[in-house]
C-alpha cells in the first residue's frame, strides 16, 4: 500500500475523541479557567457559545448539587493522591430542564514544560445506560422474588453474577455479599434440603433443560420453602449461565401440605385412610418384590357395632371409634401404619413382621380393646371387643387385591367362629 501523508497529532487525536462522542474538559487549577469542547455543550442542549466563558462556578450551577460535592470530594482526593484517578457520575441539567448522567474521569496533566497546572478529561453521557439500569432494577424490584445470575465455572466453582436486590427481604443478606461469596445463600437452605439442590444444578447442567427446585431455607429461625426456576445457556468460554428467579412459596406450600394430610386423613380419628393405605401397601409390595422385605397387614373390626349406635346413639359410636383410634395408636410402632378404612373398620400395616409377629400384634390390640372401658354418655361404662384377620406378603399372593382379600376372608373367619378373636390365614 503506498503510504500517504502523515496525518499530525492533533488531527488524530481529534478524531478519536470525535469518534468516541466525548465531551472533552481542561480545568486550570492555578487561574480556575475551564476549557470544554463542543460536543460537552451540545450534549446538554446549549450552543457552544452559550457556555462561555466556561468556569467551575458555571459548572456547579448547572450540576446537581449532591453530585457537585461528590465531584469535588473525589478531586480533593486524587489531587491529594489518595486515589490514581478522578472518575464520577454527576446528574448535569440539560437545557429543557431533564437531568442527564455524565460520566466524567480525568487526569492531571503530567508535562514539565507546562507552567500551569491543568487537569483534563473526558464527559461521556450514560443517561441512556441508566435509564435501562434503572428500569431493570425496577423490574426487579416488581417481581415476586430473587432474581439472580448464578455462573457455573469451568473448573467447577460457581458464583452469582447478579442477585436483585430483593435479597435482602429475602435471607436478610444484602445483594452484594452474595456477590463475593455465594456460599451465603447456599449456607442457609437446610440440611436435607441441600443435596437436592445440588443434585438439580447438576442435573440442569447436565441435560441443559430448566432448573427447578423445591427447597427450605432458615432465615431467623424460621423455615421458609423456596421454589427455583432458572434457564442454563453456555457461554461463549464454556460457563454454565442461569438466569433465574427464586420465589417464596412458604404459604402456598403450607396450603398444599395441609390439603395433601386432609387427602390421606381420616376425619373422625386423625387416622389414615383407606386411600393413603392402599397406596402404602402398593408401594410395600413394590419393595418386598424387589428387596425381599417382609410385611403384614391386620384388619380389625369392632364387634357389633351397630348395637352401640342404636343404643346410645350415633354420637357414643363416634366416641368409641376415636378412643378406640387412641388404643391402636398408643400400642403399635411408629413406622406401622394405622388407617381407618371403613365405618368401623381398621387396617393395620406392619413393615418388616412376619405371620407369628403380627399375630402377636394383632392378639395385643384384641385384648388391650377389651380392658377399655368407654362411656355411654349417660355415666355408664361399657366394653367393646373386635374381631381380626392376619395375612403376610408372600409368593403365593400376586396382587394387592389377593392380599387384601385373604385379609377379609381372615376377618370374615373371625367373625363366623363368634367374634373376639384373631384368625391367621396362611397360604391357601
Ligand atoms: N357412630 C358411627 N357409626 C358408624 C360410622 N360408620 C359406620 N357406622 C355404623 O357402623 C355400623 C356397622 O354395622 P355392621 O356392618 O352391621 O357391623 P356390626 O354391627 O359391627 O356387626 P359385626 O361387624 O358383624 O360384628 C353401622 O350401623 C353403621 O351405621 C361412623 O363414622 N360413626
Amino acid at each position: 500500500m503506498p503510504k500517504g501523508p502523515k496525518l499530525s497529532p492533533e488531527t488524530r487525536l481529534k478524531a478519536i475523541i470525535d469518534a468516541t462522542r466525548a465531551g472533552t474538559w481542561e480545568w486550570n487549577l492555578d487561574t480556575g479557567e475551564v476549557v470544554v469542547n463542543d460536543r460537552w455543550a451540545q450534549m446538554l442542549g446549549y450552543e457552544p457559545e452559550a457556555l462561555e466563558p466556561m468556569t467551575y462556578e458555571l459548572w456547579q450551577s448547572i450540576t446537581h448539587p449532591d453530585d457537585a460535592e461528590n465531584a469535588k470530594q473525589r478531586m480533593g482526593a486524587y489531587l491529594r493522591g489518595d486515589v490514581p484517578h478522578f472518575d464520577c457520575v454527576v446528574r448535569i441539567r440539560h437545557r429543557d430542564g431533564h437531568w442527564r448522567w455524565i460520566h466524567t474521569r480525568g487526569q492531571r496533566l503530567e508535562d514539565e514544560q507546562l507552567t500551569a497546572n491543568w487537569v483534563c478529561g473526558t464527559h461521556l453521557d450514560i443517561s441512556e445506560e441508566r435509564e435501562t439500569q434503572h428500569r431493570l432494577q425496577r423490574l426487579a424490584e416488581s417481581l415476586p422474588g430473587v432474581i439472580y445470575t448464578f455462573v457455573l465455572e469451568r473448573d467447577g466453582t460457581y458464583r452469582f453474577t447478579y442477585v436483585s436486590r430483593k435479597s435482602m427481604d429475602f435471607y436478610g443478606i444484602p445483594a452484594e455479599d452474595t456477590l463475593e461469596d455465594p456460599s451465603a445463600l447456599f449456607d442457609i437452605i437446610i440440611k436435607d434440603d441441600i443435596s437436592e439442590v445440588m443434585e438439580t444444578i447438576r442435573r440442569s447442567a447436565r441435560s441443559m433443560t430448566e432448573w427447578r427446585c423445591q427447597y427450605r431455607i432458615r432465615v431467623n429461625d424460621d423455615i421458609r420453602w423456596m421454589e427455583g426456576v432458572a434457564q442454563p445457556e453456555e457461554d461463549e468460554v464454556g460457563r454454565i449461565v442461569w438466569h433465574g428467579m427464586v420465589m417464596d412459596i412458604t404459604e402456598r406450600k403450607q396450603l398444599e401440605l395441609e390439603l395433601e394430610r386432609l387427602s390421606v386423613t381420616d376425619e373422625l380419628t386423625g387416622l389414615h385412610n383407606r386411600r393413603y393405605m392402599l397406596r402404602t401397601i402398593e408401594e410395600q409390595i413394590a419393595r418386598a418384590e424387589r428387596y425381599g422385605d417382609v410385611f403384614s397387614l391386620v384388619a380389625l373390626d369392632i364387634d357389633h357395632f351397630k348395637r352401640i349406635n342404636d343404643s346410645w346413639g350415633h354420637l357414643v359410636g363416634d366416641q368409641v371409634l376415636e378412643q378406640f383410634a387412641r388404643v391402636l395408636r398408643s400400642r403399635v410402632r411408629r413406622t406401622d401404619v394405622v388407617a381407618r378404612t371403613g365405618g368401623e373398620e381398621f387396617l393395620i400395616l406392619l413393615p418388616n413382621t412376619d405371620l407369628p409377629a403380627a399375630r402377636h400384634v394383632a392378639e395385643d390390640l384384641r385384648q388391650a380393646t377389651e380392658r377399655e372401658h368407654f362411656d355411654n354418655g349417660e355415666g355408664q361404662s361399657f366394653t367393646v371387643t373386635i374381631s381380626g384377620g392376619v395375612v403376610t406378603w408372600e409368593d403365593s399372593l400376586s396382587s394387592m387385591r389377593d392380599l387384601l382379600s385373604r385379609c377379609d376372608h381372615s376377618l370374615y373367619e373371625a367373625k363366623h367362629q363368634g367374634r373376639n378373636r384373631i384368625v391367621v390365614t396362611t397360604q391357601s
